[in-house]
């Protein structure tokens, strides 16, 4: 059994006006403990394949499973629940919260749960610690430099200590030096035994990936298992 298996997978996204089918039959499977990159160009279905995985975006059609668990039969609820244990966020925008400090940005997963203050902050400051930031718990966000206040939200991506991290452009907001800080610290993570799927244009992110998956026009074009990565396919595609 797979960690995450998708089966055909369809989305179609619809308006008053648009229809425009996003994945067209996408199948895959993904282990526990693997560290994939998915590029492809712009409007691929990247993005929509991440969400559906991330179970926040239903697929039009087809099934996803993770942990032999058919994500959209559960309930909203249901979820949402499998959602606060499963699974840590990273997006291209750190999306901190401007007036808490470090600390309590990566406290704040923790909120929802029945855990006390004390051990929030124990929790919180053991995954600033794997991110390279505890000395920085007490800092505001804008008192970090951009690379630090990804490394934060890493953080709160892995303080509720999820199995599964999902990342959307992480380093799209970064310099070279910052974006290979932040791939050594999900190189890390995975290392310690998180499964991490995340989406590039960066290929230099690949070479720290086991598998790549390609994707084109809605559809998985190649997945390829090493770390030597088909960069001309990047080239042509302006990925
Ligand atoms: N919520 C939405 N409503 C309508 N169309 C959408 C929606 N989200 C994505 N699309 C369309 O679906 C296609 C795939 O989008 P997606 O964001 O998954 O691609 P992507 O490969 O991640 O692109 P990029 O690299 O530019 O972020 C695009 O044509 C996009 O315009």
């Amino acid at each position: 059994m797979s960690f995450i298996e998708g089966k055909e997978l369809v989305k179609i996204y619809k308006g008053s006006d648009y229809e425009h089918t996003a994945l067209k039959g996408v199948s895959f499977k993904i282990d526990a403990g693997d560290f994939v990159a998915i590029v492809g160009p712009s409007g691929s279905g990247k993005s929509t394949l991440l969400s559906i995985i991330g179970s926040l975006n239903p697929p039009t059609s087809g099934v996803l499973k993770i942990d032999d668990i058919d994500i959209y039969k559960l309930s909203n609820e249901k979820r949402a629940d499998f959602r606060s244990h499963y699974l840590g966020f990273v997006f291209q925008q750190y999306n901190l919260i401007s007036y808490l400090t470090a600390i309590e940005n990566v406290m704040l997963p923790l909120s929802i749960k029945k855990i006390s203050h004390s051990k929030q902050r124990e929790m919180a400051l053991a995954a600033l610690e794997k991110v390279g930031l505890r000395e920085k718990a007490g800092r505001m966000p804008s008192e970090l430099s951009g690379g630090e206040q990804q490394r934060v939200a890493i953080a709160r991506a892995i303080v509720h200590e999820p199995p599964l991290i999902l990342a959307d452009e992480p380093t799209g907001n970064l310099d070279t030096k910052n974006s290979e800080e932040i791939m050594k610290v999900f190189s890390s993570l995975n290392k310690e035994g998180l499964t991490i799927l995340f989406v590039t244009h960066n290929i230099e992110n690949l070479s720290f990936a086991r598998k790549v998956i390609y994707m084109r026009d809605g559809l998985i074009e190649n997945i390829e298992y090493s770390t030597n990565v088909d960069i001309e396919f990047c080239a042509v595609s302006s990925c």
